[in-house]
């Protein structure tokens, strides 16, 4: 049976005449990596503020982990661990001392979890280097491991690819989805980028403006975003068994017009159409189709409006 974590309806926060957050009704499961995508200024920080206690809502409600009237809310809060907007250690400490201030703070009382969660950070080997030292990506790490002190069962990242170069965001990405996977941690991360988050996460809520626009699952996303070379050819039986066997590929699709939409050798588009042509198989149309994440992404937010 899935297990609901939150679910909010109708959450709207104002701010004077401003709706940074408008009408917000999501629900998350257990486990799961959901990415909050929206452009700079959309809402995300807010929802993600509210979500963790951090902000009051204007209007709405928010229910965590099946949350009831006899529980107190402090102690469904207690079971969240945030993120939010740059991470603060005192960058004058070591990784360590940082963990170490944060567990007592937050009245922890195994000493083993921090070494247990540097470990789980690749942070274990940093010792007397000062935080102030670390690269970005060592104090997302660094951030991520802080917010995950107290065990929480759902974890709340705002941005925590954002200025990470490359191989920081291989790192973070991995280590987000290790904690769903291993650990059954839910995990809430936002990103004004898709293609950044693609992948890391399970379910995608795109937000423009403070409203949801679209959610979908990842495997809903590549379906809307898959990339295509799309081939018609007067023999449709001659076109599909050039591609079998001069070109040795089977991803492809022949569609209801007897179009072909071929998935493989996007890149080298100008080698599938000398192979055709060698074998006698003359296209009446060959073009590159499908939308990609970025243009996606454009397209459900409306951007590019006046
Ligand atoms: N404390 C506040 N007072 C007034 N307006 C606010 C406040 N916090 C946020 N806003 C406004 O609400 C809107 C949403 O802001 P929010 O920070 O939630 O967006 P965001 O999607 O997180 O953007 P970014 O990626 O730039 O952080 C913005 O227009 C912002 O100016």
């Amino acid at each position: 049976m899935t297990e609901e974590v939150l679910v909010t309806r109708g959450l709207t926060k104002r701010y004077g005449e401003q709706r940074a957050v408008d009408d917000v009704s999501i629900r998350m499961e257990r486990g799961r990596v959901y990415g909050l995508i929206g452009s700079n200024g959309a809402g995300k920080t807010t929802l993600m503020r509210m979500i963790s206690g951090l902000a009051i809502p204007t209007a709405g409600t928010i229910s965590l982990f099946g949350s009831d009237a006899e529980r107190p809310r402090q102690q469904d809060l207690a079971r969240i661990g945030t993120l939010i907007e740059t991470p603060t250690p005192y960058g004058a400490m070591t990784a360590r001392q940082n963990m170490h201030v944060h567990r007592l703070i937050r009245g922890v009382p195994d000493p083993n979890v921090e070494t247990e969660l540097l470990e789980l950070v690749g942070l274990a080997d940093t010792g007397r280097k000062r935080v102030s030292n670390f690269s970005l990506g060592m104090r997302q790490r660094l951030g991520i491991a802080l917010a995950l002190i107290s065990a929480p069962e759902l974890l709340v990242l705002d941005e925590p690819v954002n200025g990470l170069d490359p191989a920081g965001v291989v790192e973070v990405r991995r280590l987000i989805r290790d904690l769903a996977i291993e650990r059954g941690i839910t995990v809430l991360l936002s990103s004004h980028n898709l293609p950044e988050l693609y992948q890391t996460a399970t379910d995608y809520i795109i937000v423009d403006r403070g409203a949801v626009r679209r959610t979908l699952t990842l495997a809903e996303l590549d379906a809307q975003t898959q990339r295509f070379l799309r081939i018609e050819a007067p023999d449709t039986e001659r076109l599909t068994t050039v591609l079998e066997q001069g070109l040795g590929t089977s991803d492809f699709t022949v569609m209801p017009d007897r179009s072909v939409r071929l998935t493989s050798h996007l890149d080298d588009a100008e080698s599938v159409l000398r192979t055709l042509v060698r074998q006698d198989v003359w296209p009446t149309a060959f073009s590159p189709e499908g939308e990609s994440l970025e243009s996606f992404f454009l397209t459900v937010t409306g951007a590019g409006r006046s």
